[in-house]
């Protein structure tokens, strides 16, 4: 049996072979609980130090995996394709066809029907398949199991893995949507990949590779890439390193003479911005995400997380509609608050986090403090309050005025900040209220990582919750 060390210099060497450098000053282990990651060697590591360089022509992305899928299906006489999906190329004109692939053959157009997350994710699919017939094999040996996504939300929705599929509906309403938009992605993937080959049949195995793509993938822009999803790229090693929220090293895409003579050459590369000590783990900052996204896409959250934040919406909206008595729907005719809202871009998406409330849910709460009367229709129709109707009343138009105002200006001191903090006070208490059971209180710990995840957003919103009911408490004790 290959042991952890094994494989890693064997990916170590294969990477060499092709021309991939690894700085000595950094080696792969296996972490707890973040499984394998990326830690400085005995020297340390300084800022600016060069850690890993790959030729791009060694990475795996859309364009190098659809070249190496045309070559094998030329070699099986394109056996691996659908049928259906070879009548209608037949079908297309040619002049029709999208010309966004970088393979040497009009009839590869099929391929680019393909988005980046597709192609790739088919690739992996159909080289695990091979095992060791695979020129991949010593990346695969190297890639996390099924096992390793047990977290995912995904995982549990579309695989019931472990019987999880339960606890999908038991996390946050925004998680829920979260992952729920996951699994649509997932198997309209899924469908276009069937659609094109016909050699996708297992779905656990697609799953799979699916999470490997979809968290291992790191931005890199390609001429022929549709949109910003299509800019991804695998890089063996560079995979391995885990995500923070402080700071981390950086990739991007230079130019590298590797002779001295001869033309500099592009390189993806990896470097430190900071020293390291020896032993301490290197890490990349995968984006400011909160824990919720991290779970959904990536199947862990960070204990401390700088983007912590809570959703309010629907406590916003409810507090906003409380004199209306009931909530606008996309059926029924919205309120003239909430078209005021609308208008000015502040309807929807109100969050905290344990320090300030977002300006949106600010202004959301100070529209809140204007009587249902402020915002009447004669003065929609006007949409700004210069041009009011001369009939408006007086106050009301100085009510409006101020939130205009606030709206343009954010001053710390307003007509609303007493106003706010009552009611964000109140919203916030009553969430903590009705979610402290699902925060598991002082039992222990679950035995059951997807249920221990669900609790730990559940902990981590009641933890926002009280930052910000203590801010609130402090800025009323400064009479601000
Ligand atoms: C790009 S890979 C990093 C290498 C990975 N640890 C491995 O074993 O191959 C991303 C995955 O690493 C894990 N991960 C990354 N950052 C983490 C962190 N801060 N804490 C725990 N797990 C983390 C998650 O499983 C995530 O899906």
């Amino acid at each position: 049996m290959t042991t952890f060390e094994q494989k890693i210099t064997r990916l170590t060497e294969w990477l060499t072979e092709k021309d991939v450098t690894i700085s000595p000053n950094i080696t792969a282990k296996t972490i707890d609980g973040h499984g394998i990651g990326v830690v400085a060697g005995s020297e340390g590591i300084k800022a600016g130090e060069k850690l890993v360089e790959f030729p791009t022509a060694a990475l795996l992305n859309p364009r190098t995996a659809k070249k190496m899928i045309w070559t094998e299906a030329g070699i099986c006489d394109y056996e691996i394709f659908n049928k259906n999906a070879i009548k209608k190329i037949d079908a297309e004109p040619q002049s029709k066809r999208l010309r966004v692939s970088t393979v040497d053959s009009t009839d590869a157009w099929v391929l680019d029907k393909l988005s980046s997350p597709q192609i790739l994710s088919y690739y992996l699919y159909h080289e695990l398949e091979k095992g060791y017939g695979s020129s991949w094999i010593t990346f695969l040996e190297v890639l996390p199991t099924i096992d390793d996504f047990g977290a995912v939300p995904l995982v549990w929705d579309v695989l019931d893995y472990k019987g999880r599929k339960k606890y999908v509906e038991q996390l946050p309403k925004r998680t829920i949507e979260h992952a729920k938009r996951m699994t649509t992605q997932f198997w309209a993937d899924l469908t276009a990949v069937q659609d094109t080959f016909c050699n996708v049949t297992n779905v656990e195995r697609f799953v799979w590779a699916w999470m490997c793509v979809n968290s291992r993938c790191l931005y890199y822009k390609m001429v022929e890439a549709r949109t910003a999803n299509d800019c991804m790229t695998l890089a063996p090693f560079i995979d391995f390193l885990n995500h923070t929220d402080e700071e981390h090293c950086e990739i991007g895409v230079y130019e590298k003479r590797t002779k001295k003579t001869g033309p500099a050459k592009k390189v993806f590369g990896l470097w430190s911005t900071r020293d390291y000590a020896a032993g301490e783990e290197v890490y990349l900052c995968y984006g400011p995400h909160t824990n919720s996204f991290l779970l959904c896409e990536y199947g862990f959250t960070l204990s401390r997380n700088r983007y912590s934040e809570l959703d309010i919406t629907d406590e916003v909206l409810a507090e906003m509609h409380r004199e209306r008595g009931k909530l606008c729907t996309k059926d029924d005719v919205e309120c003239s608050r909430c078209v005021f809202l609308r208008h000015h871009k502040y309807l929807g998406d109100y969050t905290v986090s344990p320090e300030e409330a977002s300006f949106r849910t600010a202004v959301a709460l100070a529209a809140a403090q204007l009587p249902d009367s402020a915002f009447n229709s004669p003065l929609l129709q006007s949409r700004t309050c210069s041009s009011f109707p001369p009939e408006h009343e007086a106050e009301e138009r100085l009510a409006l005025a101020s939130l205009e105002a606030f709206m343009a200006t954010a001053p710390t001191y307003s007509r609303f900040g007493a106003g706010t903090r009552e009611k964000l006070a109140r919203i916030l208490i009553e969430l903590l209220e009705a979610e402290l059971p699902r925060t598991g209180g002082d039992v222990a710990d679950s035995k059951d990582e997807a249920e221990e995840q669900v609790r730990r957003l559940y902990r981590e919103r009641a933890d926002v919750a009280r930052g910000q009911l203590a801010q609130l408490a402090k800025q009323s004790n400064e009479g601000k």
